[in-house]
């Protein structure tokens, strides 16, 4: 007999283990099962975000911002340092401790909230039935009235740049690089290329980013994006766009291996370029391998994503599909509220997601932030807006930190004031843009923004004052309109 279940989770990333936990707290029985093997062969909760993403990415990019500001930043305030080094085997096993006390941490968060773990594959059949092969390979069946399907995704792969995970890695090859790579190539500068880039540009490596696209950050606020290039380019990350990689070879053995890339120029071009490493960051994509069964009634989209409804309700009855598997953002925290709505619907509750106000960062330094919708967007739509701007070099906090560039770009509806979008590029962006969301959520306007007292000095008084321009109140820089 196989045991029943009120709720089945497949995958313990952000949006799995979040909704398993949910379940278990609203009173039902839940399982969450996960294939995930960590270095010892020993299954391990957290999916990509924990394992191999957000939490390592970070990890590497706060050490080696600190190896950064040690060498190059600490003598305007006086401090001098000297031979400050890097030890890189230390900052990468400091990563994998970190990941280790997370994983382990949902393991204990499972067991307080009653969630029952499974380590093995998962596979869903007909009716709700659920086919877990252990890691051992033996095979159970499962089965319960609602399934909440958490799969993922996984990075892209380009024919023209086959990842060997030695030479030529992908966004999880590149968390185990275990000496700094002198010259350092990266295919594609979004999220992932940005932030792995600035790890090895800050400890040494000259850093060449390739980028397709004729816009730097095509979906970002473009003021904004221009403004983050200027600074990136300038702290030496060389991001040349417009630019197709049509092939690579491989030569060498050893520790002399490089891999030499070929690529179309901006001007159309054949280009060469020689990298000791290349990381191939050009998207990711829904993971469904072995997820169903032929019978099992869930259907995808064109596009390989689980089709789910906005409640993400798959199309078979009591299956539903979250996080990065279906459509929307990838990102873990737009996953995690998936998985609450979905657990608050399964026990009754009427619990929606707010699709319009996510936000997105980018952990370079500073940070690029955003949320709502960029100026592109409400030009397209042909909304009436009005825009306030802010930029650190105006705030004292930032210039006390030696953290001045940057701007706070705040969007509102031209007739009712309705704030609709955030952008930043700058000092803890992430941490203020999430103030807007805040402000967003609760339909605020830019006046109310406005009108709240921020403490001084913070750097948080850059988005008042933000929201204050957008009216031409702004006081402590000159206003582009001016109004009384
Ligand atoms: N901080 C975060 O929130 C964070 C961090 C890492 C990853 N993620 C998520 O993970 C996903 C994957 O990240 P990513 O950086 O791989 O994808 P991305 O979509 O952010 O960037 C990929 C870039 O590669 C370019 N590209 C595609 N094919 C190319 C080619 N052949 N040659 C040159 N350039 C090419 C694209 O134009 C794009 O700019 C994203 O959805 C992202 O949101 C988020």
């Amino acid at each position: 007999m196989s045991e029943k279940f009120d709720v089945i989770v497949i995958g313990s990333g952000p949006a799995g283990y979040v909704a398993a936990i949910r379940a278990a707290q609203l009173g039902l029985k839940t399982t969450c099962i996960e294939k995930w093997k960590n270095a010892d062969g020993k299954g391990v909760n957290g999916g990509t975000c924990l394992n191999v993403g957000c939490i390592p990415s970070k990890a590497l990019l706060d050490s080696s911002y600190k190896y950064h500001e040690a060498k190059e930043d600490l003598g305007i305030h006086g401090i001098s340092t000297k031979d400050v080094k890097i030890d890189v085997p230390s900052m990468i096993a400091r990563k994998a401790d970190i990941v280790k006390k997370l994983t382990g941490g949902i393991a204990a968060l499972f067991q307080a909230n009653g969630v029952k773990s499974y380590y093995g594959t998962g596979k869903l059949l007909a009716n709700r039935v659920v086919e877990v092969t252990g890691h051992d390979g033996k095979v159970e069946t499962l089965s319960a009235d609602n399934v909440i399907l958490a799969s993922g995704s996984i990075p892209v792969n380009i024919p023209v740049a086959p990842v060997d995970n030695d030479v030529i890695l992908d966004s999880t090859g590149a968390l185990e690089i275990d000496a700094v790579p002198e010259r350092l190539g990266v295919i594609g500068a979004g999220v992932i290329g940005l932030e792995l880039g600035s790890v090895w540009n800050r400890v040494g490596s000259k850093v060449v980013l390739l980028e397709a696209m004729p816009n730097f950050l095509a979906m970002m606020d473009q003021q904004i994006a221009k403004e983050a290039k200027k600074i990136l380019e300038k702290q030496g990350l060389d991001i040349r766009l417009n630019c197709r990689v049509t092939g690579s070879e491989v030569t060498g053995k050893g520790k002399k291996k490089s891999v030499t890339v070929t690529y179309t120029d901006a001007d159309g071009k054949e280009q060469k370029e020689v990298f000791d490493k290349l990381i191939v960051c050009v998207g990711r994509r829904p993971f469904t391998q072995n997820l169903l069964a032929a019978d099992s009634g869930v259907n995808l989209d064109e596009r390989g994503f689980i089709y789910v409804n906005d409640l993400c309700s798959t199309s078979a009855p009591g299956v539903w599909a979250i996080g990065d598997v279906v459509r929307g953002p990838m990102l873990a925290h737009k996953g995690s509220e998936e998985g609450v709505v979905v657990a608050e619907r399964i026990a009754g509750q009427k619990s929606i997601v707010n699709y319009d106000i996510i936000p997105n960062v980018i952990y370079t330094h500073p940070e690029v932030a955003a949320v709502g919708k960029t100026e592109e967007q409400l030009k397209a739509e042909g909304e009436p807006y009005n825009v306030g701007l802010f930029p650190f070099a105006a705030s004292g906090r930032a210039m006390a930190a030696n953290e001045t560039a940057g701007m706070v770009k705040i969007l509102a509806h031209a007739d009712t004031d309705r704030v609709l979008g955030a952008h930043i590029v700058g000092p803890s962006a992430a941490d203020l843009v999430q103030q807007v969301a805040i402000a967003m959520e609760f339909g605020s306007s830019a006046e109310d923004i406005g009108m709240t007292i921020f403490g001084h000095p913070t750097l948080s008084e850059a988005v008042k004052e933000a929201a204050l321009a957008a009216n031409g109140h702004a006081i402590h820089i000159a206003n582009r309109k001016k109004r009384k």
